[in-house]
């Protein structure tokens, strides 16, 4: 996966590494319809979360904008160029960059009177990768954050959990002394 290798060497990590693991990686699309509401905040949409993907992209098929994300810690609401797609950063590469990139925290309100259709593409590692920061960056010096698990451990334990938040971060996160937060 070109993206994530270019990504993976702007942190100095080593990209062939990355894209290796990225090579016949998961990768899953969700397609979501979201009707019309006359009244939008009673609507959930989709709750808050950060995907737990590498990255993802995202199509907003009809042009209907509703996504939001935490900037700055608050909420952002976003405008889309026309036919532009969105990269999203994902939790895995929070993980493999040991915190350097930052998981986005999103959601997405359904609109008073139009239908809004997004498409979002998943990339993901292979099954047999291992996820947790990248080895030649970590160090005395940039202390892992993260814990390691295989990747499909890693799948299993976020569909056990509830999409919310950042909550599958914080699941991964280690404190100093290296045990789960
Ligand atoms: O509808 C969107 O634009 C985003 C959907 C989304 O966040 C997701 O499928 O994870
Ligand atoms: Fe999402």
């Amino acid at each position: 996966m070109k993206l994530m290798g270019l990504m993976a060497k702007a942190l100095q990590t080593e990209a062939k590494k990355v894209e290796e693991m990225m090579d016949d990686g998961m990768q899953s699309v969700r397609i979501t319809y979201y009707p019309p509401c006359p009244r939008p905040e009673l609507v959930v949409g989709i709750t808050p979360h950060s995907d737990a993907s590498g990255i993802t992209i995202l199509n907003q098929v009809n042009g209907v904008d509703g996504l939001k994300i935490v900037k700055d810690g608050a909420w952002l609401p976003l405008t889309f160029l026309p036919h532009a797609l969105v990269v999203n950063v994902g939790d895995i590469l929070e993980v493999l960059s040991n915190g350097l990139y930052k998981s986005v925290e999103h959601s997405v309100a359904v609109n008073s009177e139009k239908e809004r259709i997004a498409v979002g593409f998943f990339f993901n590692p292979r099954f047999d990768a291992e996820v947790g920061p990248a080895t030649d960056i970590v160090g005395p010096e940039n202390p892992p954050k993260f814990k390691r698990k295989g990747m499909e451990q890693y799948v299993k334990d976020y569909f056990a959990m509830k999409m919310e938040g950042r909550s599958n971060l914080e699941h991964m996160k280690i404190d100093n002394d290296g045990c789960r937060q």
